[in-house]
């Protein structure tokens, strides 16, 4: 493509240098730059990509999209918002992919993982081709890619759809977070459809207030379904949590057509008469649609919150609340989300994500109707994010909890003692024993005595890194998984 075509994409712009300049590439860090490639130059928060601009040249990039003339010797596109440019240049380079398939972003403080693989279940029972992007991976037709961040900036999110696009896909189930909303990466898609989770307190280091928070979170919606259309297949749905007060402010954003859940709330989906256990979970389905017996092996009240998000999605496609069912009873666990470490031994071993106090909360009180022993928590807060939780995530811990090891999860560029002292005062508000507590720097060997003091029909949740495979510890991913660690510990004590 060339740059003045590109540039088509934008009203206000200004090349600087040769128009008919080839582009063959688009990029918004300097170290992915092939030869032919423009290079977005982006005013970020840590560093100013302009600056990185001659090493893009270095590199090859033939042209660059600027907020300044830079007395550099190649074609430059200047625009009034880089930022702004960036998904709205990346959108046309690719063809406007997102107007291909049908696009389900989630969106939410916790489930919206989860959330994703539940309708990604029931949408592969029916036939459809499926795309997926989150926090534990990427999915394009039967390839797999790791994921930096839970959503893809601008350029390698409209990358990304392009190559959905290519493998046919119907359906593409994506996680919009605040930071993403909030920044950017997902202005101009078209989304079928937004869904609500939950809203609770996290990334305050970013957001600031939990108002600000919710605000990015409310551009998801405030975005759907302007423009209506007799097409039912063009129509955009809001579904929203109706227990979650948020979805009052939504639905008041949105011009889409809404579909509520919940549990507390009258509603267009609802579950009522729910059962728990360790098993799973049953409840009776109440819906526009009709009803249905839902037995699901996922458990906790909260999988059934992610349940009715995925089944509103679900119907507001067509599909059959039968195959519905079908599909999320045969589904059995998310990667890293309640998921059992079994090696036979008498005491449960759980790994889950849970890593806000609304997600400890959520699985702690899921744990504490089924244990019959002692319950027993490993976890940390995450080292360059919210402080103010920490604290809040020890009172919720300490609460549940018979015995607690306080340990790290990712320090990253954080001294980890100082992290595990944040969160001690929150064990001293609710006067927790001092001799039940073991702060623990090291992860590992806070799992392993976990483990070590287990009786039989004792539970241990190992929280807050579920799926991920690594410890960040000064920007140095080492080799890091619960799982792994847990089973080497079960096997070293003998079961
Ligand atoms: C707060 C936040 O999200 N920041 C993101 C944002 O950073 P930024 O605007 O400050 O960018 P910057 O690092 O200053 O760089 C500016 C520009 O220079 C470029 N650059 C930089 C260095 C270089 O050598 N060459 C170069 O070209 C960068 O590519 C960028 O275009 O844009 C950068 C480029 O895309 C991201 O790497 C960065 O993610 C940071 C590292 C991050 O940790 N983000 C987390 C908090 C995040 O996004 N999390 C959410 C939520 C997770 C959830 O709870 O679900 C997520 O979606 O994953
Ligand atoms: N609907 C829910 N409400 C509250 N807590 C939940 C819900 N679903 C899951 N959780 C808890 O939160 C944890 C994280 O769930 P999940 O990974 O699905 O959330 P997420 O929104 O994708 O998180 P992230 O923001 O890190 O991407 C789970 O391990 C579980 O403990
Ligand atoms: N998406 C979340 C994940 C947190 C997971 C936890 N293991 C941590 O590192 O804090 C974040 O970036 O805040
Ligand atoms: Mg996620």
């Amino acid at each position: 493509m060339k740059l003045q075509e590109l540039a088509s994409a934008l009203l206000i712009t200004h090349i600087h240098g040769n128009a008919e300049t080839e582009i063959t590439g688009i990029e918004a860090d300097s170290r992915k730059i092939k030869p032919g490639y423009l290079f977005l130059c982006i005013p970020g928060l840590t560093v100013d990509g302009h600056d990185y601009a001659p090493k893009a040249i270095a590199l090859g990039a033939s042209a660059l999209v600027t907020e300044r003339v830079l007395d550099l010797p190649i074609p430059q596109l200047v625009v009034k918002d880089a930022r702004y440019a960036m998904a709205a240049l990346s959108a046309h380079f690719y063809g406007y992919p997102s107007k291909e398939m049908k696009i389900i972003g989630f969106t939410g403080t916790n489930g919206k993982t989860t959330s994703t693989y539940l309708l990604e279940k029931i949408l592969r029972d029916q036939g459809f081709i499926t795309g997926l992007m989150g926090t534990i991976e990427m999915k394009i037709g039967d390839n797999y890619y790791e994921m930096e961040r839970t959503t893809q900036e601008a350029v390698d999110l409209q990358s990304s759809f392009r190559k959905m696009c290519e493998h046919k896909t119907d359906y593409c189930l994506m996680e919009v977070s605040s930071h993403a909303l909030e920044l950017g990466r997902v202005k101009g898609i078209h989304f079928r459809s937004g869904i609500f989770t939950n809203l609770t307190q996290d990334h305050l280091d970013y957001h600031k207030t939990m108002e600000a928070y919710a605000a990015a979170k409310g551009l998801l919606f405030s975005r759907l379904g302007n423009g209506f259309t007799s097409n039912p297949a063009e129509r955009q749905y809001a579904i929203l949590n109706a227990d979650d007060e948020a979805s009052a402010i939504f639905s008041k954003l949105t011009a889409a057509q809404i579909i509520t859940y919940g549990i507390s709330q009258e509603c267009d989906v609802r579950a009522a008469n729910i059962r728990m256990s360790a098993k799973g979970t049953e409840f009776q389905l109440i819906s526009f649609a009709g009803e249905a017996y839902f037995q699901m092996k996922l458990v906790g009240k909260f999988n059934v919150y992610n349940a009715l998000g995925a089944i509103a999605a679900a119907l507001a496609e067509g599909i059959s609340l039968e195959a519905i069912r079908n599909s999320l009873e045969s589904l059995s666990v998310v990667e890293g989300r309640m998921e059992v470490v079994d090696e036979g031994q008498e005491y449960l071993v759980l790994v889950d994500y849970a890593h806000t106090p609304d997600g400890l909360e959520n699985a702690l009180s899921t744990i504490s109707e089924f244990a019959e022993g002692k319950v027993i928590t490993v976890f940390g807060c995450g080292g360059d994010r919210d402080r103010t939780k920490r604290p809040i995530m020890g009172k919720v811990t300490a609460a549940y909890s018979d015995y607690l090891y306080v340990t790290s999860d990712n320090p990253r560029t954080e001294d980890p003692e100082a992290i595990l002292a944040d969160i001690r005062p929150g064990l001293q508000e609710v006067n927790y024993p001092a001799e039940k507590a073991e702060f623990i720097v090291d992860r590992k060997k806070a799992i392993q005595k976990a483990i070590e003091g287990a009786g039989p029909k004792d539970v241990i949740l190992i929280a807050g890194k579920g799926h991920e495979t690594y410890q960040d510890i000064m920007g140095v991913k080492h080799d890091f998984d619960d799982r792994l660690v847990a089973k080497a510990a079960i096997r070293g004590r003998g079961r």
